[in-house]
């Protein structure tokens, strides 16, 4: 808390908005670590492939996109190019590649990243993802106090990354009919600690994330919820530990509850596989780091 202003007041909502700041620059830099892993796999793929290092088509992509993207967000287009620009400069830097291959200084803040300070080490130590390390998640804000900046965003957002992210994972199941159900049924997804609901069902044989009264509520912190989704805990454990809880048509609840034990995880994409297992590794080593509580 900022020793000088005060608790109540208009002085408080200016302490609780710098939180807010202080969570997405946490967020910034997030994503910075995530990219830089990206950027690690993306090389070792490319040797592999024989490819180039640098590549000018790519990096003119992501300028492209980003500028899209800045128009439809009302960012300030040179900000996003500036951003970008420094992002790249530090995925050419990782890979050893010059910051500026003589394009007419596309990368003209190349010059402010620091000097790399990567240590030799064998390519498998260098694209390892490492767990993180405890005092870091610890400064890491847990789940719950994320909960008022997702309220921000327009539900339609969550819905929509929702929809996705079962569309790959339920999408051999969906096939198969295995989720006909769920046919004109609703039923409710609840992420306690963050405040996030969701109502799924199945429309017209398409899995739909909408509005309305669930009949049936499937109930967890996002760390439960996701460790169950990522086959780090199996149902059974998590339901008799009361940390999942089913409300209302309770034969509706087990049957999909069933289902998520049923589900043919090979099937599932690996990169999806991959991201859920580090999503609820990481959220299980933030409760951990929180004292249980994250
Ligand atoms: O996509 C790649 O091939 C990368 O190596 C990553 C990256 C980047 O940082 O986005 C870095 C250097 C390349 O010139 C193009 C893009």
């Amino acid at each position: 808390m900022h020793p000088i202003l005060p608790h109540t007041g208009p002085g408080n909502r200016v302490v609780r908005l710098r939180q807010g700041i202080d969570r997405l620059d946490d967020l910034l830099l997030l994503t910075l670590a995530a990219r830089r892993r990206l950027v690690r796999l993306v090389a070792a793929s490319k040797r592999e492939a024989g490819l180039a290092g640098q590549d000018p088509h790519r990096e003119e992509e992501i300028f492209r996109r980003g500028q899209r993207l800045a128009r439809r967000l009302g960012l300030p287009p040179r900000l996003a190019r500036a951003q970008l620009a420094l992002a790249i400069a530090d995925g050419r830097q990782l890979q050893g590649l010059a910051s500026d291959s003589g394009q007419g200084g596309r990368l003209p803040i190349a010059g402010m990243l620091p000097a790399p300070m990567e240590s030799p080490m064998n390519d498998q130590a260098r694209f390892a993802i490492p767990e993180p390390p405890p005092r870091l998640l610890r400064w890491f804000p847990p789940p719950w106090r994320w909960a008022p900046l997702l309220r921000l965003l327009p539900s339609s957002w969550s819905a929509r990354a929702l929809e996705a992210a079962l569309l790959r994972l339920l999408d051999e199941p969906l096939r198969a009919g295995e989720l006909d159900f769920l046919a004109g049924r609703r039923i409710g997804i609840e992420v306690t600690d963050l405040g996030l609901h969701w109502v799924l069902g199945l429309e017209d044989g398409r899995l739909r994330v909408g509005e309305g009264e669930p009949e049936s509520t499937v109930r967890g912190s996002a760390t439960d919820l996701l460790s169950l989704a990522g086959r780090l805990e199996d149902a059974d454990t998590l339901f008799f530990q009361r940390r999942l809880e089913v409300t209302g048509d309770t034969e509706l609840g087990l049957t999909a509850r069933n289902l998520l034990d049923r589900l043919p995880w090979e099937s599932v994409p690996l990169g999806a596989r991959i991201l859920l297992d580090r999503a609820a590794r990481f959220t299980r080593a933030a409760r951990a780091a929180h004292g249980g509580q994250a």
